[in-house]
């Protein structure tokens, strides 16, 4: 059973408790009262079945967002990227709470008011030999308000070129094991760089288990490290590493994050690439 529907089931439970104990056997007060529990569960369901966000949240927002000022909260997200980037470290860092909290809310409020149309599908499979993946993804002019939260995931970057997107997955989305080797051209210089660091702050809020799935799982050891979706969580690791996204199995939770690398000026020597990977700059 869906949220939604356990939701509408006790409401209407409810409704019915309330009509038995205030007037027992009047039926057509009983009914009025279930058709404004519907009313209100409509409402709160929004007319596309999820969670709307008023405009005045959505400003609210926004304005928190603009005044924020990209600290993060804690000196571990900036150590772990510039750890990462001079390779003086092997593991994947995983920080909780990596931004203030009223940040981490105002960004979920504004990634899920994004309009359709600011999501496109990125989609792989073997047949095209690209890596196997599917979930939405918004690039940064799409996302204008979320500017902010861009800006401050660069300056990480420490002014390194950096290739980020948004992503939101739903019901069968995820990623094939990979190890986010690729390089990336920017339109900006049309010089070639490759990915150094991965960077990826996970943005899904709700309870999710391992069964739900959106799972980042570290392979780079022979014992798989599972990360089930989190809210406010920073990673970061060093590229290349074997991991992959675990096909989401909830039906009405979406798993937001913004995902991207530092990127830096391509090795002389050419890198031998195996086949099958995708390439999303
Ligand atoms: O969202 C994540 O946890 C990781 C995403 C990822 O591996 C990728 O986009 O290459
Ligand atoms: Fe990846």
């Amino acid at each position: 059973m869906t949220k939604a529907s356990m939701w509408a089931r006790a409401m209407a439970r409810a409704s019915l408790d309330t009509t038995q104990e205030d007037s027992p056997g009047d039926e057509k007060q009983y009914a009025q009262k279930r058709k404004t529990s519907e009313k209100a569960m409509q409402k709160r369901k929004g007319t596309k079945g999820t969670t709307q966000v008023s405009p005045d949240e959505v400003k609210r927002a926004a304005s928190e967002l603009a005044a924020w000022d990209g600290e993060m909260a804690h000196d571990d997200v900036q150590n772990a990227v510039r750890a990462c980037a001079s390779g003086t470290t092997s593991k994947m860092h995983v920080i909780p709470n990596a931004m203030p909290t009223a940040i981490a809310e105002a960004v979920h409020t504004l990634l899920k008011a994004l309009p359709e149309r600011a999501w496109c599908t990125s989609k792989g499979d073997d047949d095209d030999n690209t890596l196997v993946h599917s979930f939405a993804a918004c690039a940064r002019e799409d996302a204008p308000q979320l500017a902010p939260l861009f800006d401050a995931v660069e300056k990480l970057a420490g002014g390194a070129k950096c290739s980020l997107q948004l992503a939101r997955y739903s019901q069968g989305d995820g990623i094939a094991p990979h190890d986010d080797m690729a390089e990336v051209t920017l339109d900006e210089d049309g010089e070639t760089y490759e990915r150094r660091v991965a960077v990826v702050l996970h943005l899904a809020k709700g309870n999710w288990h391992v069964e739900d799935g959106g799972c980042l799982v570290d392979r780079a050891d022979s014992r798989p490290v599972v990360l089930p979706p989190a809210f406010n969580r920073f990673v970061a690791f060093t590229v290349p590493r074997l991991h992959e996204v675990t096909a989401v199995t909830k039906g009405h939770e979406k798993r937001f994050s913004l995902f991207g690398w530092v990127l830096r000026r391509r090795a002389r020597k050419k890198r031998k690439h195996g086949g099958g990977r995708r390439n999303r700059s």
